[in-house]
């Protein structure tokens, strides 16, 4: 019942946008309409949910790798667009580094380019990491393509913080590190967690970036947008049957074979590097 209560009506434009992707645009221009296949003749569409820093572009990027389908990250669209200093970059930069979330509309729009130039490119499937993030993107979304899963990633908050805080990017090769050492000992029945840092060889340190929405005022607006906003949206699959509840039990090392375990993967991945 609660998260019948909880959906929030959609606004105009959204509904436009929903009519748009449901009627006047066709199937064959559509990715996200015509993804709505059966599921043994596609690959998977999974969905990776999770407060900023929980590791959710990690653990869905080597998803991907794995099961051969993209990820697709609407942060990284956002940040490709800010970069591209087009019309809307501006207006995103503002939004971003607030900790705010971007308009539904813009979202959908950039989602449903990619989608598209994934398409044309052959691709089946997807990973979307960080889409839908509120109950209107995730009612779109319902209305247009079939889930077969959402994964809800989860860590204590103030590891969380900690985390988005030693993250750093190469800015020549792009890939992700972080130098935040987490132990947090157990106490009131709580388990400890220890993370190792992420550390870059030695050809990245000297050209690490840390991503402007990652300063601690920033990144405690995006937790509490996050409970807000996104939280919900855990209710709205939850009820549905199709959310998949993980805590990371640490780093990597630790959470990678049990994130492959829980997902019924583990033999896929043996299967897959003794084919390699
Ligand atoms: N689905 C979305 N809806 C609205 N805004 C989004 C969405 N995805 C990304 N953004 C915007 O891009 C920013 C960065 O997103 P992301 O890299 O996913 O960050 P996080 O580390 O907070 O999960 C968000 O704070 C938000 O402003």
């Amino acid at each position: 019942m609660a998260a019948i209560t909880r959906l929030a009506k959609p606004s105009s434009s959204i509904s436009y946008l929903r009519r748009c992707l449901s009627t006047s645009i066709s199937s064959e221009t559509n990715p996200l309409f015509s993804s709505r296949k059966d599921p043994k003749d596609r690959n998977v569409q999974w969905v990776f949910l999770g407060c900023p820093g929980v590791g959710k572009g990690t653990y869905a990027s080597r998803l991907c790798s794995l099961l051969g389908v993209p990820h697709i990250a609407t942060g990284d669209l956002v940040r490709e667009e800010l970069a591209s200093s087009g019309p809307l970059s501006q207006q995103l930069s503002e939004i971003v580094n607030q900790g705010k979330l971007v308009s539904d509309q813009i979202i959908i729009n950039l989602l449903s380019k990619r989608l598209e130039a994934g398409e044309a490119k052959g691709e089946s499937g997807f990973i979307l990491d960080g889409f839908p993030r509120t109950i209107n993107q995730a009612e779109i979304l319902e209305g247009v393509t079939d889930i077969d899963l959402v994964v809800n990633l989860k860590l204590q908050e103030d590891v969380l913080l900690e985390k988005c805080l030693g993250r750093r990017i190469c800015s020549e090769c792009g890939k992700n590190f972080n130098l935040a050492s987490i132990n947090v000992k157990g106490e009131n029945g709580n388990p400890g967690i220890s993370m190792a840092p992420l550390l870059p060889p030695a050809h990245c340190t000297v050209k690490l970036i840390t991503r402007s929405d990652d300063t601690e005022a920033v990144v405690k607006e995006r937790l509490r947008v996050y409970s807000e906003k996104s939280q919900p949206v855990e209710e709205f699959y939850r009820s549905r049957g199709k959310l998949l509840e993980f805590d990371l039990p640490g780093g990597i090392p630790q959470s990678w074979p049990k994130l492959l375990e829980a997902l019924n993967l583990d033999d896929y991945e043996e299967k897959q590097s003794a084919a390699a």
